[in-house]
């Protein structure tokens, strides 16, 4: 029997995975996600031409539980195929990873180090990586690094403007979502061949967006942690650090608290006050969900243009992630200001979240994202003979 890659993607609330045939054309077999882990959680999974199964978790299943029913479904469905490499998404590379590298004692404890950087993402990514390292302790494990797309960025774009020693010391901007972005830069150059500047916007419950120039990542609104650039799902986007001392001089307030706040009760659920999703959002007559998708979408044109200035222009932007994917009324409000970068929208296809929903001389994209399949790729390529 022919071998297999599994590949999972394990963050706070969901984990994501697919499983691929272990060969050159990496054919998808299978794959799915644990949703709303530690609020009911539930297995969505889907092999090619069948119906979606739904398998019910302990309603107190956390990430371990998660990751054991992916693993007895994945038991259940490829029995009898090897298992030739599991590949992982994790977020922060830090400085001493700048591709895919395979798992050791070594590597785990450095990528440990980073887990205070990105709470909300760095500790579920390694502690599945430990996990499959128990239970399949002879299978090879890939760590993929959302940060290595962005290993090239020009000093502009990676310093903050601290004492130098900072800087050395690793205090500097790496941005995130390098593994979507890697994907919707090459499905873009596929379609659009001759744009070299583009702008993508990867917009989910974390957010960003990404200059990419030639290819290359140039600059992204995430920096050293996931918390700047847009307001997020519960995470605050753009502040004055400032803000972080004021608050400390609280009395009751503790590094700890401020940084809870910051991650777990602002962005869309701070400002709204109703939900951190932006579906139940748009569909709330509240004048507060207003405000939060306002604020979302004024943080978005202005990344965006951000970005095209960095570039030095723009040639096409890119809409992914699953505000991007599917909420029009969004992508609508973001792109009206920005008539000045000759990006209009047409409206009847953006309705539809069409794939090209341009109506000016800069396409506009709406690409699905595939962070699996970018580190599926990675896992062939660590298994082809050097
Ligand atoms: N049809 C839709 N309309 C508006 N927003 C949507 C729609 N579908 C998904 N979203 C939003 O996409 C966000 C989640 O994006 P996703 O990329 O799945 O996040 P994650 O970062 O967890 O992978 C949520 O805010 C959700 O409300
Ligand atoms: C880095 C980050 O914000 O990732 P996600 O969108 O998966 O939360
Ligand atoms: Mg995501």
């Amino acid at each position: 029997m022919s071998s297999v890659l599994l590949v999972v993607n394990a963050g706070s609330s969901s984990l994501k995975f697919a499983v691929y045939e272990a060969d050159a054309r990496l054919a998808r077999l299978g794959g799915g996600q644990v949703e709303r882990i530690g609020r009911g959680p539930r297995l969505r999974a889907v092999r090619p031409g069948e119906t979606t199964r739904l398998l019910p978790l302990p309603a107190d299943a956390g990430q371990a539980g998660a990751l054991d029913a992916m693993l007895r479904w994945f038991d259940a469905e490829f029995a009898g195929r090897p298992l030739a490499m599991v590949g992982h998404r994790v977020v922060h590379g830090g400085m001493a990873y700048t591709a895919p590298v395979r798992v050791d004692d070594t590597v785990l404890t450095e990528l440990e180090a980073l887990d205070p950087i990105v709470p909300l993402h760095q500790p579920y990514n390694l502690a599945a990586i430990r996990r499959l390292r128990e239970r399949a302790p002879h299978v090879p494990q890939l760590a993929c690094f959302d940060t290595a797309f962005h290993a090239h960025w020009p000093d502009v774009a990676r310093r903050f403007a601290l004492p130098r020693a900072l800087h050395d010391a690793g205090v500097r901007r790496y941005g995130f979502h390098g593994l979507s972005y890697d994907y919707l830069a090459g499905e873009t150059r596929r379609r659009e061949p001759k744009a070299r500047r583009l702008v993508i916007a990867h917009l989910g419950s974390g957010a960003s967006v990404c200059a990419v120039d030639d290819g290359r990542s140039r600059d992204c609104s995430l920096g050293f942690t996931a918390l700047d650039g847009l307001p997020m799902g519960t995470r605050c986007g753009p502040l004055d650090p400032g803000v972080a001392f004021h608050l400390l001089r609280g009395d009751a307030a503790t590094p700890a608290s401020v940084e809870k706040m910051l991650y777990h009760d602002s962005g869309l659920l701070g400002v709204s006050g109703i939900s951190a999703d932006m579906r139940e959002l748009l569909g709330s007559e509240a004048p507060e969900a207003r405000e939060a998708v306002d604020l979302f979408a004024y943080h978005c044109t202005r990344q965006i243009a951000a970005m095209a200035a960095a570039l030095g222009g723009i040639d096409a932007l890119v809409f992914s992630g699953g505000i991007g994917e599917n909420a029009a009324a969004v992508r609508e409000r973001i792109c009206a200001p920005l008539g000045f970068l000759a990006i209009t929208l047409d409206a009847a296809a953006n309705a539809r979240n069409a794939e090209r929903i341009g109506g000016g001389r800069v396409p506009v994209l709406v690409l699905p994202t595939d962070e699996e399949v970018v580190i599926a790729r990675a896992c062939r390529d660590a298994l082809a003979p050097v």
